[in-house]
Parts: C-alpha cells; sequence; structure tokens
C-alpha cells in the first residue's frame, strides 16, 4: 500500500551524520532534479565539456564540468587550462539561492555559518558517475574559505562513504545517497575525508531526468578573488 508520507522517507530520516554532517533524503522533488538534469545537459554542451581530470597521470572514472570557477587537480583557474582553455560557465544565480536553502536546511537559519544567507558558493564541480565510475577518499581542501559544501545528487545512487578529518581510512560510515537527496558538510565535518566507492546502477528513479548515471553537483566557496 503506498502511503501519503512515503515509506521511504519515513525509513530514510534525516541525519547529522558527523556535526556539521548533515544527510536530508528527498530533499528536491523529482520535477526540481529533471530541470537540473536538463540543465547540466547544457552545461555539458561547452564551452567546456566534461572531463576526467588527470590525478597524478591517471584519469578519474568521474567526468567533471564546472562552474563559476574551473577546479583541476589542485587548484581553481578561471579558464579550463587542463582541456581547452575556454572560460567556463559562471555559477547561476538559481543555484547560489539553492546552496543557501540547502545550508538553512542543514543547520538552521542560526546555526553554523551565521546562517544560510551569508552563504555565498562562488564554484559548482558538476560530475558524472557512469556505472564504472567511482572517487576515492579525499577532502576538498582546495578552497581558501571554510565554507560548507552543499551536495545534491540526481540519478543513479551512489555508495557515500564519509570518514574523519585525519585519515581517509576508518572510521568512516557508508550512506545512500539516492537521486534528490542533499548532503552538506560544513565546521567541524569540513575537512572530513569522503568518497563514492559504487554507484547503483539501474536505480535512478523514473521521471529524475536521467535514464542512468549519477549527477552530483557540489557547491563550493573558494574564497578566490
Ligand atoms: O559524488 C559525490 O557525492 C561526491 C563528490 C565529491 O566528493 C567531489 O566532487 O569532491
Ligand atoms: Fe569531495
Amino acid at each position: 500500500m503506498s502511503t501519503l508520507f512515503g515509506d521511504e522517507l519515513l525509513s530514510r530520516p534525516r541525519r547529522e551524520v558527523a556535526p556539521g554532517a548533515v544527510h536530508v533524503p528527498g530533499w528536491l522533488r523529482p520535477d526540481q532534479q529533471a530541470w537540473i538534469a536538463d540543465r547540466f545537459r547544457e552545461w555539458a554542451a561547452g564551452p567546456v565539456p566534461p572531463r576526467a581530470a588527470l590525478v597524478r597521470g591517471h584519469p578519474m572514472s568521474v567526468r567533471t564540468v564546472c562552474l563559476g570557477w574551473h577546479w583541476q587537480p589542485y587548484r581553481y583557474t578561471r579558464e579550463a587550462t587542463d582541456v581547452n582553455g575556454a572560460k567556463v560557465l559562471p555559477l547561476p544565480d538559481w543555484l547560489v539561492r539553492v546552496g543557501r536553502l540547502a545550508v538553512a536546511e542543514a543547520y538552521g537559519t542560526d546555526g553554523l555559518a551565521g546562517g544560510g544567507l551569508e552563504y555565498t558558493p562562488d564554484a559548482a564541480l558538476v560530475n558524472f558517475y557512469d556505472s564504472e565510475a567511482r572517487m576515492g577518499m579525499h577532502q576538498d581542501k582546495d578552497e581558501a574559505s571554510l565554507a560548507p559544501v552543499v551536495s545534491l545528487s540526481i540519478g543513479d545512487s551512489c555508495v557515500f562513504r564519509f570518514g574523519n578529518t585525519q585519515t581517509r581510512a576508518k572510521p568512516y560510515q557508508d550512506l545512500t545517497l539516492e537521486s534528490g537527496d542533499l548532503f552538506v558538510f560544513g565546521g567541524p565535518s569540513r575537512l572530513a575525508y569522503h568518497g563514492v566507492p559504487s554507484t547503483l546502477p539501474g536505480t535512478a528513479p523514473p521521471g529524475c531526468g536521467l535514464e542512468s548515471g549519477r549527477i552530483n553537483i557540489t557547491l563550493r566557496a573558494t574564497g578566490l578573488e
């Protein structure tokens, strides 16, 4: 029997995974997910195509397109000097607003970072995972700002591993990020190691705008001029 307040939301409650790290299942509605998936297809059309960044000579399995600032291992530039030299697209205002709503959702308006209204991300890394893609344990530490990172997921679910700030090894927790989920990490968790050991092919829900694969958007404040 389907219920008004879906069983899947009741069985996947919002949770503070670690201090400052908050998982909010089903935060984006399906129509919002589908609309963002359409924007992803526009961003992927250029001027800078999604690319597998080279990490110590090896291409990542994830392909990334950036907005606002271009990330390459391990710095931010305005031009994608490791792809085609083109300037990346600006970060759209609607994504800044989504970032503020996300931070307010995670921490409340009096919470960390002085409340959602102060949060002004200036870069988005938009990752596409095919069924083989994964991401090793890493810290997001190329930003000069310690403002929270806001993560949005669309399409196939994944296993998201969220660890500690000291080492890429245990202790860590594995959780499932599904289409529409929000994850925010800031404060004491801002520099926690995290990664994506695998995606779960075939789990993209109907209506999310993506038949297969996974889109993850992380919003960041680079702290750069
Ligand atoms: O795909 C994810 O959920 C995490 C992505 C990530 O950690 C990153 O882009 O730095
Ligand atoms: Fe990351």
